[in-house]
């Protein structure tokens, strides 16, 4: 099966998919766990086919899961499996060698990103095709932010009207990330990170609440009951 989703279509999606989950608990690696009786990776890769601008996604999975996860994901969509590394960066870096010629905009999504809607993948696309060089998708912080020192005594409250909580899927013109990797060092926890050490522009859009990174068991309880209230 060829792994083209949509031939006209001008987007790679690389889904980072390698990570552990160990702030989830002990199991098998997060992507793997079962959310609704279906893996998370599944649900990820399962909105992102659904986008029409995406023409490829490409895996990064725990190595020993590659065989696997193909095979787990066949029925889903045409998708790229490669190995993952030991860090999301390189997790990412190693998606980013494997995209096809053709897609000039590059999507970074997080698998623990388990029901981003297609239209948040639109959404960056769009602003990307539309002549920013990276996007991210952002939320406002809706906590009082404050600063600590020693002993979690308070050392002053943060001005929060400047601050955004960052999602995934980030999207970047292809050289623009492929040239942010090239140079990349110490891993950082986002693409955006290494697109503004070039000193490139990153824009920000409107997030989706539906984007939660599944990170610790009360995400997962609370995308398991978004997807039973959805229906
Ligand atoms: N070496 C790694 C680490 C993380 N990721 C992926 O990067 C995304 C965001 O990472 P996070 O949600 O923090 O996942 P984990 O690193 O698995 O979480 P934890 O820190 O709790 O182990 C996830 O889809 C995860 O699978 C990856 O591909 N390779
Ligand atoms: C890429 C990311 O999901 C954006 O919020 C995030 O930075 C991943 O970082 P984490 O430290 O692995 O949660």
């Amino acid at each position: 099966m060829t792994a083209q989703l949509n031939p006209r279509g001008d987007v790679a999606v690389l889904v980072p998919a390698a990570g552990a989950g160990v702030r989830l608990g002990p199991g098998r690696p997060k992507a793997l766990r079962l959310l609704a009786g279906e893996p998370l990776l599944v649900h990820a890769v399962r909105r992102l086919a659904a986008a029409p601008s995406v023409h490829t996604i490409v895996v990064a999975a725990p190595a020993s899961e590659v065989t696997a996860v193909r095979e787990l994901l066949a029925p889903v969509a045409p998708v790229i499996v490669v190995p993952g590394g030991a860090e999301r960066q390189a997790s990412v870096a190693a998606a980013l060698a494997a995209v096809p010629d053709g897609p000039t905009i590059v999507l970074v999504h997080d698998a623990a990103r388990a029901l981003t809607p297609p239209e948040l993948v639109e959404s960056v696309a769009a602003a990307v095709r539309d002549g920013c060089a990276a996007v991210i998708p952002v939320l406002p912080v809706v906590d009082t932010i404050k600063e600590v020192g020693a002993g979690e005594v308070v050392l002053g409250t943060v001005d929060r009207s400047a601050l955004r909580a960052v999602q995934t899927p980030q999207g970047f013109r292809r050289a623009v990330l492929t040239a942010a990797h090239a140079a990349a060092g110490d891993p950082l926890t986002d693409d955006a990170g290494l697109v503004e050490k070039q000193g490139v522009p990153v824009s920000c859009v409107p997030g989706s609440e539906y984007a939660l990174k599944i990170t610790r068991p009360f995400d997962l309880a609370l995308a398991e009951h978004l997807l039973t209230a959805a229906g």
